[in-house]
């Protein structure tokens, strides 16, 4: 144990230190009439050393109130200030060390997402003073010397943590992304048949809890997610299991399981749709696959069972029979012999599925003539129930919303750390919430979400455009990163497309600029008469094959059945042998391109492009909300057939009633469009 005396003039003149005995503890203050204890814990700051006319002090902070110790001499005062320094060094040091191995391994785990940022906090939160205690002043400390390194790099880190703001955790974000760049360029430059861009590579390698990827059409999303993909495997931050991809559709899905394939570092990956995922997560926790009924595996097999319900209904429920003919009548809608009860299921279909998924609608919200519609069709929907009930089956919507709820009990281990989305801009407040219980079962799970809002076309099947355009309202801390330069198509195409989208004030805003650029107008508008479509494919056909013998042609329309039919279109494949002719509608297409589109039945009326005549009015009050803009939907519709052409667009449009978005694109100052005839 060591002492340290004040001088022994001390008492003399009344001061009470007499000495300081320093125990494992903390020190033992001798004064005049008592000792004083104090722990090292007590010692809030370093010693100061303060020199007099002939003796020095030791002033010493402690959290009960300061103190001094005078009347040293200049050795004593030396030796003391040394040892309290050290030693107060060495006490924190001990306190440092296990909670800056912490808040490194934490460092360590890569991108400094905001939830760890949070973790962080709380871990650093352990070293403040208890209630009524003075906090130490961490941004002051000078670690002495003597201490090892160690010691002294754990007090570093602590200071830097402690007094660390947003502007730091982003400076480290940033400088992880930088060194990810450089140490996976050669994976950047190779992995596609194209380099990426320095904006693809960023959005590959930013990590926070919620990722958001927007890019217009062409931009390169899909080959974003599969270089995501591949560095994330590349780097050790995830096995090919831990990796996650989903799609809406089959067919999207099966060309990213082929593109993962290709490459040896994602081989392993899987790609799902959602129903996929939702049947994997039910046959999982109740140990054997769940049954779907046919009825909600074929749109024909729903419309006929709907179909046979409303004759049903209408033999066996009188009232039934004269509310649905009464309303029939108003609509002025055939009932001789009786109603068209196939049409009129089909009609209904989207009807009784959104009020399965969203509810029904409050009745005083309804006008007179949708109550009563509202009251006709949701017998059918009771019938429905009651079917898959019978049957000991399920649909698509209860099988994601079992899925989330054994999620949400912890009945599914969830095995994957990230979770990858593609065309997110489509995805549903049940699918969502499927991904939200995901994220919240596993909280290391990130997720990378790719999507256009200005491609959002899904609604009526409960595509919610906000979980994109608000996107950290649902998934709380998120980062989103932009991709604005676009490879299918050239400028031409991008200065009408883009101009046309954008006439919806609420889509984001976002400026494209084109890989490739062309001098004259590549979207052409060419009226025709309902009997002259078939004449004026050919020919352009002839005038494509004669300029590019070997290229790509999409017929597309709003509905199929404006498309030509299968005979012709194999008529037209004999003759133009070197061009690749696929007709489909404008849906179908989405995430695909050709070299040429031809857009088909671009005129006015129930089944124009956008459709007129709405006969959804209840549907409308259903689905989730959308913006206020007129045919806001179709907009963003017709801006999806545009950008499916790599070189050149051309639009059939009617000749006596061309569509009102033909109308708006030759008289709404486009000077990029071409007009024909
Ligand atoms: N860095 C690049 N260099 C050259 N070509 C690229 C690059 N990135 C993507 N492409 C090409 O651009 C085209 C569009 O890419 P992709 O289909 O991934 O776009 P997208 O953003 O998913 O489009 P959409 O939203 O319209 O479906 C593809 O032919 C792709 O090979």
């Amino acid at each position: 144990m060591q002492v340290f005396r004040a001088h022994w003039l001390a008492p003399w003149f009344n001061h009470p230190f007499l000495a300081c005995e320093i125990t494992h503890q903390g020190l033992v203050l001798h004064l005049k009439n008592e000792r004083h204890s104090l722990t090292w814990q007590d010692l809030t700051a370093p010693p100061a050393r303060i020199k007099g006319w002939r003796f020095y002090r030791l002033h010493l902070y402690c959290a009960q109130g300061d103190l001094e110790l005078a009347w040293l001499p200049k050795p004593v005062a030396d030796a003391l200030y040394k040892l309290l320094t050290l030693t107060w060094y060495q006490v924190l040091a001990a306190r440092a060390l296990p909670l800056a191995t912490q808040c490194l391994q934490l460092l360590e785990q890569g991108y400094l997402r905001q939830s760890r940022w949070q973790q962080l906090q709380k871990l650093l939160a352990t070293l403040e003073p208890a209630a009524g205690k003075q906090a130490i002043n961490w941004a002051s400390l000078t670690p002495p010397a003597e201490l090892s390194d160690r010691e002294a790099a754990a007090i570093g880190l602590l200071s830097t943590l402690i007094t660390a703001d947003e502007a730091w955790r982003e400076h480290c974000c940033a400088e992880y992304c930088q060194q990810m760049l450089t140490d996976y360029a050669d994976l950047f430059d190779s992995l596609e048949t194209h380099p990426l861009t320095d904006a693809q590579r960023l959005a590959c390698v930013v990590d926070e809890d919620a990722n958001l990827v927007l890019a217009g059409a062409g931009c390169g999303k899909t080959s974003v997610m599969m270089a995501r993909a591949a560095f994330l495997v590349a780097s050790h931050q995830a096995k090919p299991q831990e990796l996650l991809l989903l799609a809406f559709g089959n067919e999207a899905a099966s060309e990213m399981s082929d593109r993962l394939a290709r490459h040896s570092s994602t081989s392993g990956v899987h790609a799902r749709t959602f129903h996929a995922l939702g049947l994997m997560i039910l046959s999982k926790v109740e140990g054997a696959m769940p049954t779907l009924s046919p009825l909600a595996q074929q749109d024909s097999a729903r419309v006929k069972a709907l179909a046979n319900w409303l004759a049903e209904l209408c033999q066996q429920d009188e009232s039934y029979r004269q509310a649905l003919y009464g309303w029939l009548k108003n609509k002025r809608i055939s009932i001789t012999p009786e109603p068209d009860y196939h049409k009129l299921a089909r009609e209904w279909a989207p009807i009784v599925a959104a009020l399965k998924l969203y509810g029904e609608p409050n009745l005083t919200d309804l006008s007179p003539e949708l109550a009563a519609q509202l009251s006709l069709i949701l017998p059918l929907l009771h019938r429905y129930q009651h079917e898959l009930a019978e049957q000991g089956k399920i649909d698509f919507d209860d099988m994601i919303e079992q899925a989330t709820d054994f999620i949400r009990q912890g009945r599914f281990s969830v095995p994957w750390r990230y979770i990858l989305v593609d065309e997110f801009q489509d995805i549903s407040g049940p699918r969502a919430h499927l991904l939200q219980a995901l994220r919240d079962a596993a909280p290391e799970l990130s997720l990378f979400c790719v999507g256009d809002d200005w491609q959002a076309i899904y609604r009526f099947s409960g595509g919610d455009v906000r979980l994109t355009t608000r996107f950290a309202d649902t998934f709380g801390a998120s980062r989103i990163t932009r991709l604005d330069k676009t490879f299918r198509f050239n400028n031409q195409i991008e200065q009408v497309a883009s101009r046309f989208v954008q006439q919806n004030p609420e889509q984001l805003t976002k400026t494209l600029t084109t890989h490739t650029q062309s001098a004259s107008p590549c979207v052409h508008v060419l009226p025709v008469t309902a009997h002259g479509q078939t004449e004026a494919i050919s020919r352009l056909l002839g005038q494509i094959a004669a300029e590019q013998p070997q290229a790509s042609v999409y017929l597309l329309a709003r509905f199929r059945f404006s498309l030509p039919d299968l005979a012709q279109l194999t008529a037209w494949r004999k003759r133009f042998v070197g061009l690749e002719i696929v007709t489909q509608t404008v849906h179908a297409a989405k995430g695909k391109e050709a070299d040429h589109v031809i857009m088909l039945g671009l005129g006015r009326g129930k089944y124009g492009f956008p459709p007129e005549q709405s006969t959804t009015g209840l549907l409308e009050r259903l689905l989730p909300e959308t913006d206020s803009f007129a045919y806001a939907e179709e907009r963003r519709l017709f801006y999806v057939g545009l950008t499916r052409a790599r070189q050149q667009v051309f639009l059939l449009a009617d000749a006596q009633q061309p569509s009102v978005f033909i109308k708006e694109l030759t008289s709404g100052g486009y000077p990029s469009v071409s007009k024909w005839g």
